[in-house]
């Protein structure tokens, strides 16, 4: 056991997806009968599919793309809190919780059970919790949840206060039955040159 925990979802045949966004399909564009020599695969998928990474240019045109992102906000050391079915995730819920010398938070909120479908409702982030979240030094910020704004959502005023406030997003982690504490976390996004995000592999390994 080499001790890393897998917090991605499986990239599947019938992955959940935003509704109405590009279906993730893997198929051989070669078979090793047909080449002769190797199989060769192709991929077609949303960026914002199963476990990943927004880029700012996901909702602001000034933004910046994937591949302009620190890859320190992605390795490193990271806390994992457990907020059980909240009705939002906001300063309130987060009060009772120690953050200090916090760069890089996880929140396991248990909401999105049916993992074999996309989710009608999730708690969303609250804007106010980005200044909050910003003076405790935190940097990145990732959830069990497909968006940190309600679904219906096209003004995204959470992602734009946390982007505003300096703190990153990773959406889609898996984190059922991770306990609460502090891991080192590696979640690299590809190094998409234009994207708006990025499908990571996000592994934590538990620190004594
Ligand atoms: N894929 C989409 C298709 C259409 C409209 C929104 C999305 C999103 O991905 C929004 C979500 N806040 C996200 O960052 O994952
Ligand atoms: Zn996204
Ligand atoms: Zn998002």
């Amino acid at each position: 056991m080499s001790g890393w925990i897998d917090i991605s979802q499986r990239l599947v045949k019938g992955i959940p997806i935003w509704p109405g966004d590009t279906p993730f399909s893997y198929q051989l564009s070669w078979s090793k009968e047909e080449s002769g020599s190797v199989n060769v695969g192709q991929i077609t998928l949303s960026t914002h599919t199963g476990t990943h990474i927004d880029a700012p240019f996901h909702f602001d045109e000034e933004g910046k793309r994937v591949i302009d992102l620190d890859l320190d906000l992605y390795i490193g050391r990271v806390r994992v809190l457990h907020l059980p079915d909240p009705i939002q995730i906001g300063i309130e819920e987060l009060q009772s919780k120690n953050l200090k010398g916090v760069t890089r938070l996880l929140i396991r909120t248990d909401t999105w059970i049916d993992r074999s479908a996309f989710p009608h409702a999730i708690p969303p982030v609250a804007p106010e919790l980005a200044p909050y979240l910003q003076e405790k030094g935190i940097r990145l910020l990732g959830l069990d949840l497909p968006s940190v704004d309600p679904l219906d959502s096209k003004e995204l005023p959470a992602h734009h206060a946390l982007t505003d406030h300096g703190i990153h997003i990773l959406e889609g982690a898996v984190l059922d039955g991770v306990d609460p504490g502090d891991y080192q976390l590696a979640a690299l996004p590809l190094p998409l040159a234009e994207a708006d995000g990025s499908p990571v592999r996000a592994a934590l390994k538990r620190l004594e």
